[in-house]
């Protein structure tokens, strides 16, 4: 058995991970963007003793337009997290920040802000975007100008966050002297993309701060995970490419000079959870009735330009679609689709269902004990350091999750029973990134 536990964090997708769950009876859909439901739902993952929710952002309407009301979920992730700070007191806090569409200066500011306030709970999910640039006015810069502008980006945010000594607030009455200047650092950076003078004013978190995440999948996404990330989330159907992505991912950080212990490996799970194989098929079942096949095919266009106007739903999409791409250019997500339509020979519409319920990610269904049995086999062959579940539909999932499916783990002691720790690093088990004076 690991020493360590399995780590355990929530995406937060209020209208479920599944496109069609918010579209069921009793799912709250018409509270989507509002505050209580994803208060109830930090709250319930909180009594779970989950280390964290993640608020994913796409910073566009398109996809609410185009019909995806579970990516479009109209949260913008540092308000939301900052309004569930105040109503959670342990679980940690990752949003999804572009570093694209925005700039180091201002991101250090709001997450280091929300990283103080919530007492060391925060992360930073470090996208480039792949869409929202006319929102922007710009174009679109290619991926590889994208990811060196991530790098710089999330240089000078770290150089921002540990500018301030740990030492730097002196709070001294009697000579009225709060800070000590000295001890608060310029870094006068000035680089390819930005120039920043510094100072910033803010203090040192807790857990010094924010937990850096990552999800690239491309070359470029990968080498800023490995240059940067504390945590990786990712998306690994198959149990044996998943051990291979987790040695390849530990070896590449190692060969940037960082302990690979400090980046933990998050794929995501999907789990329908039930007392019995039956229960646990209920929510599937429930759902079939809404599957909207000409929007997903529309969705396979544009997200991975899969074109299959021509194709019978009961066919099978031919192998020559899916040739010239590979993981770097098309992302491990495309190339699980081709997985299933050629080596594991699904339909169309086997696909498109597989696209709507669980987006590429690992599905888990069945009674708590066959799917934690599952998950710990990953976890204690390293294939994760554990995962990023994803409740199909709320509300019934995330209490399946919590109430049958975390306690399983924790009776065979894979997961904690209380916190031990007050911070997301220390949920984690990472090391406090020292300030510039250590
Ligand atoms: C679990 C997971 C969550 C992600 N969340 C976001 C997100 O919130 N916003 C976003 O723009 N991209 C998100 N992405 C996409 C990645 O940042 C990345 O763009 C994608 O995996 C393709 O990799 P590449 O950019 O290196 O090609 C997510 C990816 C995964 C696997």
């Amino acid at each position: 058995m690991r020493n360590e536990k399995m780590i355990l964090s929530a995406f937060l997708l209020p209208g479920g991970y599944d496109w069609r769950a918010w579209r069921l009876p009793g799912s709250r859909s018409e509270e989507l963007g509002q505050f209580e439901i994803i208060a109830e739902i930090a709250q319930a993952y909180e009594r779970a003793k989950l280390d964290s929710i993640f608020i994913a952002d796409i910073i566009s309407a398109a996809p609410l337009l185009e019909g995806d009301v579970k990516m479009g979920s109209p949260y913008e992730p540092v308000t939301a997290l900052s309004a569930l700070a105040s109503v959670t007191s342990r679980i940690g806090l990752i949003g999804t920040v572009s570093t694209t569409f925005n700039h180091p200066f201002t991101v250090a500011r709001q997450l280091g802000a929300l990283d103080v306030l919530s007492g060391g709970r925060a992360g930073w999910n470090i996208v480039t975007s792949s869409r929202a640039e006319e929102n922007y006015g710009i174009e679109m810069p290619a991926k590889e100008v994208r990811y060196r502008r991530a790098l710089e980006f999330v240089d000078v945010v770290k150089q921002l966050w540990t500018s301030w000594s740990d030492k730097a607030v002196i709070n001294d009455r009697e000579n009225g002297r709060w800070v000590d200047p000295e001890l608060i650092r310029l870094i006068d950076h000035e680089g390819e993309f930005f120039k920043v003078a510094g100072f910033i004013n803010q203090r040192r978190s807790p857990q010094g701060h924010p937990v850096l995440v990552q999800a690239g999948q491309s070359s470029g996404g990968l080498n800023l995970g490995a240059e940067v990330a504390e945590a990786i989330y990712t998306a690994q159907p198959q149990r044996e490419k998943a051990i291979e992505y987790y040695a390849d991912y530990k070896a590449n950080i190692q060969s940037k000079g960082r302990n690979p212990n400090h980046t933990k490996i998050l794929p995501g799970l999907i789990p329908y959870v039930g007392m019995t194989e039956d229960e646990a098929r209920d929510v599937q079942n429930s759902l079939a009735r809404f599957v909207d096949f000409d929007a997903l095919r529309a969705d396979l266009a544009t997200q991975y330009g899969l074109k299959l106007d021509d194709v019978d739903l009961d066919d099978r999409i031919p192998e020559e679609r899916f040739e010239g791409k590979n993981d770097d250019n098309a992302g491990t997500r495309f190339m699980a689709y081709r997985h299933l339509a050629v080596e594991e020979k699904y339909t169309l519409r086997e696909i498109l269902i597989n696209r709507s319920s669980v987006g590429g990610h690992l599905m888990l269904s069945g009674t708590p004990s066959k799917i934690a049995d599952r998950m710990i086999d990953w976890f204690e062959n390293r294939a994760c350091d554990g995962f990023s579940l994803n409740a199909p539909a709320i509300p019934q999932s995330v209490t399946q999750i919590c109430e049958l499916l975390i306690p399983e783990l924790q009776e065979r002691g894979y997961f904690r029973t209380e916190y031990e720790g007050e911070t997301l690093r220390e949920h984690l088990g990472l090391p406090i990134p020292p300030a510039w004076d250590v």
